[in-house]
């Protein structure tokens, strides 16, 4: 046919000539070839059960597709992908998505994914024509560039020939659930990408073959004047010609400035680096890129930013001192604190009057403290924790060292270095950790880890994608993530912990420094990631969390720790800073073990399924050894006797049916195993519940007994039971439990909650003795377990102190060891506040201190409440802040009275006394005090 018809004919038909030569090219293409099945797919809120069936059939659809030979991609019209294309993007397109509407991606991780190790320059490059479906290009790259705006990180690309296909980017740092609008002025039309050794992948969903990048080390974001354009001519008309324009230092920095002001930090740190391409000593884009790479957390990047221009006797003077400034909190974020304090000194010899250096300065002295001390201000960080997870601490580590362990996965274990007493052995902050309060409420990111076989939540998800984006601006750090170990499938990691340079790396935000083994990286996660869950005040209502809502975290000292179920040490998290404590006296070269999961809940079978996850066949611990001795069919017998109950709580239960129930569920224990017996401790404890009746203390003692033999049963040896029981006879000093050791056969709150449950017994009994050791116990077992003093003990336990009404008892106890001055302040002008100090006063007095109420006139601040101990300032203060300059309306002041804004000592002894009436107390309507005598 003649050419001219053909292409006229093709042009009514929507079909350019570019098009049909594409098509000619491919004449003789085999088409994509369909699997017998297509995959399954998975969708949110799917079942363990639905999960078991649909995993094991994805992963047979993956080796069926495997068997396929790579083909030549079907050919597609760009315009018929340019309009599905942009179908796609009107569907999403929104700057979050209205609410209600939410929106699903979908993820699979754990299978084979390349990532290139090849520098582009030793790599050829090819083109669509030349790509095979189904095949990992080795030793090439693909130059293409994008002809539409994206939707999400599908976009749309043409290499040099003109030929379009999908290019999907996975992991592209901060681009984890950001809009479209983002992605506009990060990626926009006319982005050129070198695709190190590209892999084109067959279509799992939808019709469309895509290059499919998962590591964001293969994308090189191509500039104006790059090498590889040399000699490079596109087919088509050129979309970038507008962004090609913009590459003075001026045009730069303005177009930058703007994504800065909009919080685009990458799109603007690109747009800098771009002037620099044209001009590299221009400090001002320098000094810029330093603080965008701050708000990355890109500190590597911006302490060789801040340092080129600091140390640039050219630069502006004012210039030189902001970068002093940018590198000091790079260096704080680091956590070298001396660095950063001596580089804040520096800032302030300029500024001494600057508020904000002096608080860096007092930042960088406390973490310098925490370093060299270990000691925290738990209280403090457990407030902070409440409302914002990720807290600033600085990281302690105790006599502790990563040594060769056989026979561990990894081959690397924590041992101890002397010996040690029960206590705090490492605090540690994340590498990386994510919560879902930090993702975009509207979207479900569903991934699916082939495997753990899981699905995995969405935190899971950005924490990988989180993860990568600080190697990127931190490539220093790279082998402190990838010498963890990967499993047994990857290569063995080298020793631990590997030596960092303490050099920083400039950071192109175009182009990795580093290679990124994202396969690698995906089972790092999978073998060592933890769930961060935030420690939270503590209710005998608690529930715990589902699976989806919990949070995600790669720590890496920690992930050195090997698992035990019964342990010599436990973490725990303040927010997300983990604390590894000895739950034991631990000797020189012993082997200090956490464990991975809680044996209370998770009987023998369900553990080792847990376990078999992190490739642990088998676990040593006694508790383990024992439920060993026990045989199957007793495993069973549980199983059966606790499922005929399943559909009601235990408590529901009479307490004639829970005792035969433990009867039958006691005698499936074999003889010779030990005390330990996680399961039934549940029920010791329904029995001990359904025992204790409301306006009858008859059966008190027998809940007592009860409530002890679950204790018992999760691994707690009681002591003297007879003697606390007529507590007369207990001496007031010795703890009712062997404090030698901790179980950790469940977490913390369990046990905790059985013993302030005794003292209330022992409460209703009227037997005050009995009631102050088992509040003891219980704040013993906080301060060992978690840490912090008394009271943080009254603080996270505040909850249930309350509802079972021992909240007085407790301030009591805890502030029985105190030596209380004879002085409370307070500022307060209100007759409403000078109540509630004058009932503290009296409270006070009736727990032994002798306080007197001072009321100084000029009230330089509302709420002000101080209560000294031993002459030090360890005690009470509350100083609660100035008010506000424009709060006229002192009524609503309680209300808005913010807990962190009183000193933690106080808001703990404050908020146990009170409670909620702290915050409730009605001052609206009470007159205006005339200031009283003047202070001093
Ligand atoms: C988080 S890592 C612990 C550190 C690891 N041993 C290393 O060398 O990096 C978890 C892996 O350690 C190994 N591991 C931990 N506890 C173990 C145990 N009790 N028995 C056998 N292997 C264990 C398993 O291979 C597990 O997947």
């Amino acid at each position: 046919m003649d050419p001219q018809m053909l292409n006229t004919m093709m042009a009514q038909l929507g079909i350019s000539p570019e098009d049909l030569q594409a098509y000619q090219d491919t004449m003789g293409a085999v088409g994509i070839p369909e699997t017998s099945t297509s995959p399954p797919q998975f969708h949110p809120g799917m079942s363990e059960a639905e999960l078991r069936v649909a995993i094991p059939r994805y992963k047979a659809w993956l080796e069926e597709d495997r068997k396929i030979l790579p083909q030549r991609a079907r050919y597609v019209s760009r315009q018929t992908l340019l309009s599905f294309h942009n179908r796609v993007r009107q569907a999403r397109w929104s700057d979050g998505l209205p609410q209600g509407e939410v929106s699903t991606r979908m993820t699979i991780s754990g299978f084979p994914k390349h990532s290139s190790i090849v520098p582009l320059e030793r790599l050829e490059r090819i083109c669509f024509s030349q790509m095979l479906v189904r095949k990992v290009h080795l030793g090439s790259y693909l130059l293409c560039r994008s002809i539409a705006p994206s939707s999400s990180v599908q976009l749309l690309v043409e290499d040099p020939e003109g030929t379009t296909h999908y290019l999907t980017i996975y992991n592209f740092p901060t681009t984890f659930q950001c809009s479209l609008k983002y992605l506009d002025d990060l990626l926009p039309v006319g982005t050129i990408f070198a695709i190190r050794e590209p892999t084109f992948k067959a279509p799992t969903t939808g019709d469309y073959p895509i290059v499919r990048v998962d590591s964001p080390s293969d994308i090189i974001l191509v500039s104006p004047g790059h090498s590889v354009l040399k000699g490079v001519a596109w087919r088509t008309h050129d979309p970038s010609s507008k962004i090609l324009a913009m590459s003075t230092v001026d045009s730069c920095r303005d177009r930058g400035n703007a994504f800065f002001k909009a919080s685009h930090w990458l799109p603007a740190a690109l747009m800098y680096s771009r002037g620099l391409a044209a001009d590299p000593e221009a400090t001002v884009l320098l000094s810029n890129r330093a603080e965008v790479y701050l708000r990355l957390g890109f500190w590597s990047g911006a302490i060789a930013d801040a340092r080129r221009v600091r140390t640039n006797s050219d630069a502006p003077e004012a210039l030189r001192n902001k970068a002093v400034f940018r590198e000091a909190k790079a260096e704080y974020a680091r956590g070298n604190y001396k660095t950063a304090e001596d580089l804040f000194l520096q800032w302030q010899s300029v500024r001494p009057d600057d508020e904000e250096v002096k608080g860096w300065i007092s930042r960088a002295r406390k973490r310098q403290a925490e370093q060299e001390t270990g000691q925290y201000d738990w209280e403090t960080l457990f407030n902070q924790s409440q409302s914002d997870h990720h807290l600033d601490v600085a990281e302690f580590r105790g006599p502790i060292e990563v040594q060769q362990v056989s026979r561990r996965g990894g081959g690397r274990g924590i041992v101890a270095v002397q010996d040690i007493e029960i206590g705090q052995l490492l605090v540690a902050k994340p590498f990386h950790s994510v919560y879902e309060r930090d993702l975009h409420p509207n979207e479900i990111m569903l991934s699916v880890d082939l495997i753990t076989s899981k699905m995995n939540t969405r935190t899971q998800s950005a924490l990988l994608a989180g993860v990568m984006q600080k190697l990127l601006g931190n490539p220093e750090l790279h082998g402190l993530v990838f010498d963890l170990y990967a499993g047994p499938d990857s290569s063995p990691p080298s020793s631990y912990p590997p030596v960092i340079s303490p050099d920083v790396t400039p950071v192109d935000p175009s182009q990795a420094s580093i290679d990124i083994d994202v396969a690698r990286l995906d089972a790092i996660i999978s073998f060592n990631g933890f769930s961060p869950s935030v420690l939270e005040p503590i209710s005998c209502r608690s529930k715990s969390r589902p699976e989806e809502g919990k949070p995600s975290g790669l720590y890496l000292l920690p992930s050195l720790f090997n698992h035990a179920c019964q342990s010599n040490a436990v973490w725990t998290c303040v927010g997300d800073v983990m604390v590894i404590r000895a739950t034991k006296r631990i000797i020189l070269g012993e082997e200090i073990t956490i464990p991975y999961t809680s044996a209370h809940g998770n009987p023998y079978e369900e553990r080792r399924a847990i376990l078999r996850r992190f490739s642990i066949d088998e676990c040593g611990c006694s508790l383990c050894q024992d439920d060993r001795k026990d045989d199957e069919s007793a495993h069973k017998m549980r199983d059966e006797l606790l499922a005929k109950r399943k559909s009601s709580r235990l408590t529901d239960a009479s307490t004639a049916q829970l005792l035969s129930l433990e009867q039958q569920f006691a005698a499936t224990y074999s003889p010779s195993r030990g005390p330990c017996k996680p399961r039934l401790a549940d029920i010791q404890h329904a029995i001990a519940e359904t025992l204790r009746k409301p306006g009858s203390t008859a059966s008190i003692p027998n809940a007592i007994e009860y409530e002890k033999k679950a204790l018992e049963s999760l691994g707690f040896i009681v002591l003297g039971k007879d003697a606390m029981q007529q507590s007369e006879s207990w001496d007031g000093t010795k703890l009712p439990i062997d404090t030698a050791q901790i179980s950790t056969a469940s977490v913390f709150d369990i046990p905790a909650l059985c013993m302030l449950r005794l003292a209330h017994d022992y409460l209703r009994l009227s037997d005050t003795s009995g009631a102050i050791g088992w509040l003891k116990t219980a704040q013993w077992l906080v301060a060992t377990w978690v840490g912090g003093d008394k009271m943080f003990f009254m603080r996270v336990m505040a909850p249930v102190l309350e509802e079972w009404k021992l909240k007085r008892l407790a301030a009591s106890v805890v502030l029985s060891d105190a030596t209380i001055s004879d002085t409370i302040d307070c500022y307060s002008t209100h007759e409403g506040f000078q109540r509630l100090y004058s009932d503290m006063a009296r409270y006070f007095h009736s727990i032994g201190g002798n306080p007197q109420l001072r009321c100084p006139s000029k009230a330089p601040t509302l709420y002000h409440v101080s209560l000294y101990e031993g002459g030090t300032s360890t005690g009470i203060s509350c100083s609660g802040g100035a008010a506000p300059a424009d709060e006229e309306d002192a009524s609503t002041a309680p209300k808005r009275m913010p807990e962190s804004a009183c000193s933690p000592a106080c808001a703990a002894l404050l908020f146990a006394w009170f409670g909620e009436d702290l915050f409730r107390t009605d001052i609206s309507g009470a007159p205006e005090l005339e200031p009283a005598a003047e202070a001093e």
